[in-house]
Formats: C-alpha cells, structure tokens, sequence
C-alpha cells in the first residue's frame, strides 16, 4: 500500500496530466446517468523487489516466469459509486482525443494507436465514464508492460560483473549507488569501479555514493585507461571472493566511435578474467528525455550488449508515457525505476502500480 502511494505520489505530474485529460475527454460530449453500485473486492498484491534474490545459473540466462498477479483494478475500483457519473459513447472522435492524450504522454504515436485500437476493440458505442476508461486504459498499459517488468537477475557467478552504460547525466552513478545500497541489504559484498576516468567530477561523486551504500569504489588516475581499470577491478573483486562488480562508464554519444572502442576495450579485458562477463549490461535513461530516450537506447544496443533497463527520474515528469513506448517498440527488460535523489529511490518495476500510477486511478 505505502508502495503504491508513493509511488503514485512521484508519479503525479505524469498522473495528473493523464487524469485531467482522460475526465475532460469524458466530459467532452458525455451526459450524466445514474450511477451503478460496484462490489468491493480487496485483494493485497505482493512488492516485488528491484533485483533477483534467488540465483539462476548464468548458462541459461533467462528470467524466470512469474506468476500472474491478481487483478488489481478490482482492488481499485473497490468502492460503491453514488450520484450521478457522467459517461460518453465510445466513438471514433473520443478515440481519436485518446490518441492525442497519449501521444502528449510520450507514448509514441505506433503505441498510441495500438492502445487505442485494444480500447476500442468490443466497446465501440458502449458508454463509458472517466472511471471506467482509466481502468481500461491501465489494463491495457498493465499488459503491455508486464512482457518486460523483470528485476536484473542475478547469477552464482563470482563476481558478477555489471557494466552500467548510459548518457553523461541519465543517472548512471546515482543509480549504481542505490543498486549497491540494496544490493548490500540484501547481503551481498559489491566493488564499484569509476569507469569514468576523464571527468574526476564523475568519480568524486562515485565515491560519495560508495560511501553513502558502504561499497569500496575503484578510481583511476584522470585521463587513464578504463579497461585497465576494469581490469584491476576484477582482479580485487575477484581476490576479496565479492558477489557483485559494477563497473561505471562514460556517457559521452558525442564521440560515438570512441565511446564504442572503450566499451569494446572493457568488455575484452574482463572477458579475459570471465568469458561470461558482463552478466548485465544495464542502460540508465532518463525519463524527462521522453521519446529521444528510443533513439538512446537504439544507439547503445549497438554500442554495447544492453540487457536490461533502469528507468531514471520518472518523480517529476510528465513523461512517464515513454517507459510504454519502449516496452512496446524495444521490450528490453525493466529493472528498476529511479524515483528520487535518495538512495532508496530505485523502486522494483510492477506494471500493475505503475499503470495505476501513470493514469492516475485512485487507490481506494
Ligand atoms: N529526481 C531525480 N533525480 C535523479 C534521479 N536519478 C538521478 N538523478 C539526478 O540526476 C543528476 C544526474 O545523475 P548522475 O547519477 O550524476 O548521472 P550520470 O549518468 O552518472 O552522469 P555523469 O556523472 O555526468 O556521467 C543528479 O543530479 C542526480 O541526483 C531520479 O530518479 N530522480
């Protein structure tokens, strides 16, 4: 329950303005009918966590399957309606005004159009109030998005080794921080390596966070060699038997040849420790990039071997429909979603909640 409100609560620009949209579109040509009571049925949905607790073994690298939730609406909904409830007939013209809805909300107009062509399917000339096509939306958002809401698995391997990639400012390092912060709760032992080495900015922070999560961070001399770094680290990790090597990395798409050349670089020396290193390549965006975070994640699939996302900054944006864009156009795994500066900001991705949240139904 705590879960969902506060999640709900960083989610309220992207809410709000779904929320407003959705009512003022009912309204739009709606009329008012009396109201229909609904049962109330509670049903408690578990809090799924950011990363794997139980290992997998490396050589099948494949999610494990869970289990289908329980719908959630018919907690949400979960209340007797009185008074009068405005409802629209389901036309071409509101669907057409849904689309622009979603298409501001960064959905993208490809997902935009399917989503709307699902809400229409069997509803056309049925009338439906605010309520009810919030609910049919976050289903349909709910659906799409649980093909890729899966924690960053973990593996027997020793060390793990996580290369976190990503756009200078999308939030890699604070997003390293928090992921070691958890990662240690949950008992692991985690080296950090400052892959940045051209901007001591960058590494200082990294050891501000190191600090903050109780993790040793491995830096470099400024301008020096990241692979060799990589390397070093391995070597520590390797020695001090830790679970976990996150190894930061530049961001800078500028100079995309040279970028690619020092992933490649890194990724050849560890894989000299580890064949089967990197386990995770994790690509941290920036959700208040909106539809630009597409094009981002299409360039570092090249760049790099991306295995899965973590999703920054989604508190204060209106963006928020972005992350269904790319579950529908990408669907690369979500881990995890940033919702803050603090270091407990990084929330478990649960599509239910987070449509919920996204179009801003109210929790009763
Ligand atoms: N509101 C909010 N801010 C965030 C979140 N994640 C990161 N930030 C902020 O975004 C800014 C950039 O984050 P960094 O972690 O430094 O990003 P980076 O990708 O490591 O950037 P470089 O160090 O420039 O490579 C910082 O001010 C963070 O506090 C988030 O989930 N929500």
């Amino acid at each position: 329950m705590a879960f969902f409100s506060k999640l709900k609560d960083k989610l309220f620009k992207s809410s709000s303005k779904l929320d407003e949209g959705l009512e003022a579109i009912v309204e739009d040509g709606g009329e008012e009918t009396a109201a229909v009571a609904v049962e109330s049925v509670a049903v408690e949905q578990p809090v799924p966590a950011v990363v794997e607790v139980e290992a997998a073994p490396v050589a099948e690298d494949k999610a494990p399957v869970e289990a289908p939730k329980s719908g959630i609406f018919a907690r949400l909904t979960g209340q007797n309606q009185s008074g009068p409830v405005v409802k629209r007939v389901l036309d071409d013209d509101m669907l057409e005004q849904l689309e622009e809805l979603l298409i501001a909300s960064d959905m993208g107009v490809d997902t935009a159009l399917r989503v709307t062509a699902n809400i229409a399917e069997g509803r056309l000339g049925r009338r439906v109030s605010s309520q009810e096509i919030k609910e049919i939306l976050a289903t349909e958002v709910a659906r799409i998005m649980e093909t890729v809401a899966r924690p960053m698995p973990l593996y027997p391997s020793k060390p793990q080794v996580v290369l976190v990639v990503g756009v200078n400012g999308s939030g890699k390092t604070t997003t390293i921080g928090k992921l070691a912060s958890q990662f240690r709760s949950a008992g692991k032992s985690v080296v950090i390596a400052a892959g940045d080495t051209f901007r001591a900015a960058a590494v200082e922070q990294l050891q501000v966070w190191g600090e903050r999560a109780g993790v040793p961070v491995l830096t470099a001399p400024e301008g020096s060699d990241p692979a060799s770094l990589a390397y070093d680290a391995m070597t520590k990790a390797e020695a001090e038997g830790a679970d976990l090597l996150m190894i930061d990395t530049a961001g800078r798409l500028q100079n995309r040849q040279d970028l690619m050349e020092e992933l490649s670089k890194i990724v050849r020396v560890i894989r000299k420790k580890n064949p089967d290193a990197p386990h995770n390549t994790l690509l941290v965006l920036d959700a208040t990039t909106g539809q630009n975070a597409i094009s981002q994640v299409e360039t570092f699939q090249k760049l790099a071997d991306v295995s899965g996302l973590v999703m920054t900054k989604l508190d204060g944006t209106a963006k928020g429909g972005i992350l269904v864009s790319l579950a529908d156009k990408i669907g690369l795994p979500i881990h995890a979603i940033g919702v803050g500066e603090q270091i407990d900001d990084l929330q478990p991705f649960d599509p239910e909640e987070f449509a919920a949240a996204l179009i801003g139904l109210d929790q009763k």
